[in-house]
Order: C-alpha cells, then structure tokens, then sequence
C-alpha cells in the first residue's frame, strides 16, 4: 500500500523531470534583491527571466539583456578554455591553481551553474576540485583562502558545540565530510588546511551521487597542528598550538558527533584523512552509534577489492583463485590495513573462517613478521610467521624489492604514501610474476606521492600489466598501436554511492554487508571484454551512473540487515518491497540536478 504511495511519488517526480527543461518546480526564497544575487545558491547572474527580476526586486541591479543557461554555460567554458591557452608551459601548479580558481570563483557565485558545468565535464574538472590539485590546494589555502566554505569546530569550541551547529544555516543537512587535516592524501598534517578535502569530496557527492548541494556540509575540527612549518607561518589560519591527545581529543570529536546528531539525526558523516591511530579508534567508537563511516579504510577497501577481483577475471581465473593470489600490500597505514582485512573477508568466504591468504604486508620498515617488536593490533593478523617465510629465504624488515623477487607476488599494491617507492628494480622484479597479467596498484596521492607512474609501470614491468593509480594518469602508447590502459583506483567510485544508498535508506548504521554490497556491485559493473584489456574501473564519466548502481545495492543491503528506516515519506517496508531494478530507478530519481527553477518570495 505505502510502496504504491512511493511509487507514485516517485512517478511524478519521473514526469516533472521530463517537463523540468520546460517548468522546473519553484524553489522558496526568503530574500530579496540583492541578497539573492549574492547567495550562490539561488543566483542566476544575468539568466533571472524579466518577470523574475520584477518580483525579486532585481529590476536594475543586473544588466538589461536575459542570458540563457546554455549561453552562460558556454561563456564559462569558453572561458576556461581560453585560460587553458593562455597558461600554455606554465608550470603545472600554475596552471593547477589557475584552474582550481576559476572553477572555484564560480562555485561561490553560481551553484547551479557551478554544479552542471563539473558534471558534464567530470573528468577534466575531477582532477581539480579533487585528486591531484585539491593537495596542492589544501597545502596552500591560508593564502588561497577568500571567502569561508563549511564550518570549523576548534578546540577553543570546546562547550559551544552544540548551539554552534545551529549557526549553519540551512534546515536540513544530509551528508557531512568531516577531517581533523591530520594525514591530508600523502601529504601529512596540514592542520586547518585540509579543509580542502572535506569540500572536494562534497562537490564529488553532488557531481555523482546527486546529493542536493543545500543539505552538504563540509567540516574542519581544528584541534591544532603538528606541523611546525604551518605552526611557525604567519598567515595560517588555523589554531597556532601542538595537536590535541589522548582523551582531550576524543572529547571534541564527542562533543562534535552529539551535536551533529542532536540537530541533524539522520546526517550521514564521512570521516576522511585522519592519522591512522585516530581513524580506526574513531570508526571503533562511532560506528555502533551514528550512521557514520571511514573512508580511508573502508571505501578504499571495497575499490580495492573490486579492483583484485578484477585483476583475477584478467587472469581469465574463476572469482574464487582469488583466494591464491598472492598480495604484497606496501603501507601498513588505515588504507592498507582497511584493504588486507576486506580482502581477507573475501577470501574467508570463500575458503571457510580457517582462511590462510598469501597477503605480504610491509612499512616504512619493511616486511611486517610476528617477530616484530610492536606490531600494530591491526596489523597484527597480517604479520608473518617465520616459518611462513623461511622457506621463502626472507625475514623480518625483508626490504620491498627481495619481498617482490622471492614471492613473485600476483599483486603489488601500494598505499604508502611514498612517491617512486615501486623502483625501476622492484617493477622490473614484477616480470617475473606468477600471473600471467601481473596487477601494479599504485594508489598513493597525489600524483607525486604514487608509488610509481603509469609510464614507469609498464615500461619496467612489461605490456602484459594491469596498471591502476589512485590519482588520474594518462593512457600509455605502448606502440604498435597497443594502448597500456590506465585505471584510476580512487574511493571515489564507492563513497558518493555508501552516502547515497545510507540516506536513501534512512540507515541507522552502516555495516560491513553494506560496504561488501557496494564492492561487489562495482566489481560487477565491468564486463568480460573491459576486463580483459585491463579495464578493471567504469570511466569516470559514468560516475554517476555506478553510484546509482552503487548506492541501490547499499540501501538493499541496508534494508536486508534490518537497519534500514526509510527516508522521507518512504518507509523500510516500501523498500523492501522494491525489485533490484525499481530500488535503481528509486535511487536515481532521487538525485538532485542542476538546473534553474523559478523563485518564489516567501516573507
Ligand atoms: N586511492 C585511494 O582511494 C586512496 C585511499 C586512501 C588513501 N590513499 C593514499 O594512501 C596513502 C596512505 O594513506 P594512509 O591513510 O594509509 O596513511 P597512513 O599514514 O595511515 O599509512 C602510511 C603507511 O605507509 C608506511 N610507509 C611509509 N613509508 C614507507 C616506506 N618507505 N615503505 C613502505 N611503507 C612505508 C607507513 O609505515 C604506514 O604504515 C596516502 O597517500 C593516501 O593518499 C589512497
Ligand atoms: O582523496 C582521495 O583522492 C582518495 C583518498 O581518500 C586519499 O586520502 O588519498
Ligand atoms: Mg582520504
């Protein structure tokens, strides 16, 4: 009865989207003049029809001539472009920097412009607003920073958090991306500065998950800084003091999670980049409680195991000799680890709880053994034996390049945040592979911290490699015409689908079967032939249609563990009354899109 209440709700919104080029439904507004124009949310620059501009006391303030939305999109891109020319062999964070500020001058004027213009050309706007030059950014935001995004939480707001929440002024908040900047991508503490991340992950949550950019909130807790050079800078712009430890540290995050929860109930929230001791203690503490989830350990697990499973297809081997396959995983940090434990429940599904997988796990000290004097509790199931590798003639802090010689692993992946650590001797190592199609991971970000490049992959290891990265390198023309493919192994192909698929189902937690579901369903998104050219990853340009996918296989998931609660006017029974194909179709109506809608004034 409540499904057949959906699925006309659901129907109409399907009719108004088809009419909405021709009337899109009208949008409140509690201003006038030219507060609008100065509220990116509703500004629609030199678009405002004549009738508009005459009900919003706009008549005057703008120049006379209408511009359509397709003209000022055309005039942005036009512009961009000719920015592309004119900074021609500039170096590349000139021309990084230049870019990420004309997108961002129109992201604090234009929202709904801003917003359809990265989502048409996701993949040459990616690499800006997120991976790689979102690092450049977040290392040089004090002096990039112009007008606030977000909100930050401090240690001096110890007390006033809860009231503080109610400073952000939209009713409704839906996904939230929280960082304390303490390990930005692989480029360490930078404080108050990684900010930056919060908000790309965001703009990736509007662009592929549809997430309405009105209920997004991108959140800094400025608990200080290790970082003596932003300590000593007179321009930082966050708290001049040593990182909060210990308990004091905990009792902010509490502070900031109970505050989130007492206004905003159902608020998903992401926590991204945080040092590795306070990313899994947090996901430990949290995870029962709030509908949260860690996207270092967790997303990039799931993209990862998608990725492996595909390396086995490669193989042209059954899904289950995954669990023969041998991993040599390189950074023992909340990546690495999040990876190994995912990939060892796959394997011990598919082997029974006496799984014994062949995962080599090493650091900044080498091949982690159980004769280690502190092992890391995470790390520890992963650490081998002697006996394990006596006959392999390696030992404790074996270095990466005898690890590769001796086990010949299928896959070496890297998550160690150390750029060029994958040497032309230990990619050279890698011919001599036991796959047929040996698998180099290179995840590390920015481009400067991968492991390896995509050139140096397949030039030292041979054409017969799958190559992945985790921030975006080109094709390489191996000659002859053959193209060595390039995958972008980024967690961006799972959270903007967890956060979706979570909202959607009104998730009171997330669990591991959800985060599984989304892995397989991205696992499963590729077809035999992409596989075997080495395709392990949809193209970035059908992000949104894999967060759909991704996001209707999590909220299924959600429904069959029994936390799902239903979102809207949508209840857990509707849900679990949905077909596979009608949750997709539920999923994808509900994603926002940008375009203009007539105002309304409302006193
Ligand atoms: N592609 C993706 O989707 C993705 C997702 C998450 C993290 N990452 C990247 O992974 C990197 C690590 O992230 P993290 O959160 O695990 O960091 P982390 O600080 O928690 O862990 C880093 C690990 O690397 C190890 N390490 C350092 N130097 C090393 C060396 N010379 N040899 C071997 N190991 C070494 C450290 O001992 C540590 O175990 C970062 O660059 C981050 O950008 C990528
Ligand atoms: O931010 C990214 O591009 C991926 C990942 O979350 C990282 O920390 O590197
Ligand atoms: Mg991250």
């Amino acid at each position: 009865m409540m499904w057949r209440v959906a699925r006309s709700a659901a129907a109409s919104l399907r009719q108004s989207r088809r009419l909405s080029t021709a009337i899109p439904g009208p949008c409140m507004v509690h201003k006038r003049g030219a507060d609008i124009l100065h509220d990116p949310w509703f500004n629609k620059d030199t678009g405002f029809p004549i009738t508009e501009r005459d009900r919003l006391g706009l008549r005057g303030l703008l120049p006379p001539r209408v511009i359509s939305f397709e003209q000022q999109y055309d005039r942005f891109m036009e512009s961009y472009r000719s920015l592309e020319k004119n900074t021609q062999g500039q170096s590349y964070n000139v021309v990084s920097l230049a870019k990420w500020r004309i997108l961002n001058r129109l992201h604090d004027r234009n929202e709904t412009l801003y917003y359809r213009v990265l989502m048409d050309n996701i993949k040459d706007f990616a690499p800006i607003i997120y991976t790689p030059t979102v690092g450049l950014v977040c290392q040089n935001y004090s002096g990039l920073f112009r007008r606030p995004r977000g909100m930050y939480f401090s240690a001096k707001d110890k007390g006033e958090m809860m009231s503080m929440i109610y400073n952000w002024p939209s009713h409704q908040v839906d996904m939230i991306v929280l960082t304390d900047g303490s390990r930005i991508l692989g480029l360490g503490d930078l404080g108050v500065q990684g900010i930056g991340i919060p908000i790309g992950k965001l703009d990736m949550y509007v662009a592929a998950a549809g997430i309405n950019p009105q209920r997004i909130l991108p959140v800094m807790l400025d608990v200080g800084t290790n970082n003596q050079k932003l300590l000593e800078d007179r321009l930082y712009l966050g708290l001049r003091q040593p990182r909060l430890e210990g308990e004091e540290y905990l009792a902010i995050v509490d502070e900031f999670m109970e505050a989130v929860h007492a206004r905003w109930p159902k608020a998903i929230v992401q926590f991204e980049d945080f040092q590795m001791k306070w990313a899994f203690e947090t996901l430990e503490r949290y995870r029962k409680r709030f509908c949260m989830f860690n996207d270092d350990i967790q997303g990039t697990a799931g993209v990862a195991l998608a990725g492996l499973l595909g390396t086995v297809r490669a193989q042209g081997r059954p899904l289950t000799d995954f669990a023969d396959q041998k991993i040599v995983v390189v950074g023992a940090g909340s990546a690495g680890l999040g990876v190994l434990k995912m990939a060892l429940q796959a394997v011990s599904r598919m082997t029974g709880p006496e799984a014994d997988p062949h995962f080599f796990l090493l650091d900044k000290d080498g091949l982690i053994t159980k004769e280690r004097k502190c092992v890391d509790p995470a790390a520890a199931p992963f650490a081998k034996s002697q006996g394990e590798i006596a006959e392999l003639g390696l030992s404790e802090g074996a270095s990466l390049l005898d690890v590769v010689k001796k086990v010949k692993p299928h896959v070496l992946l890297g998550l160690s945040g150390v750029g060029g650590i994958f040497s032309e001797e230990v990619l050279k190592a890698m011919r001599e592979s036991d796959s047929i199609k040996p698998a180099i991971f290179a995840m590390s970000n920015p481009t400067a911290n991968a492991e390896c490049t995509a050139i140096e992959a397949f030039q030292h290891a041979g054409d017969k490699i799958v190559f992945a990265s985790g921030s975006p390198f080109d094709n390489v023309d191996l000659g002859d015409g053959k193209i060595g493919h390039v995958n972008q192994a980024n967690n961006m192909y799972l959270f903007p689908g967890i956060g979706l698929g979570s909202l959607l189902a009104g998730a009171r937690i997330i669990t591991d079967g959800m985060l599984q579901a989304a892995s397989e369903c991205l696992a499963s998104y590729m077809t035999d032939e992409e596989i075997q050219r080495g395709v392990l990853y949809p193209s970035i340009d059908s992000i949104r249609d894999i967060t759909a996918e991704v996001g209707a296989a999590v909220l299924r998931s959600a429904v069959a563990e029994e936390v799902a609660e239903g979102h809207g006017e949508v209840g857990p029974r509707d849900l679990s009354h949905m077909s596979k194909d009608e949750t997709i179709r539920y999923v994808k109506e509900n994603m926002w899109f940008p375009i203009y809608s007539p105002l309304v004034h409302e006193k």
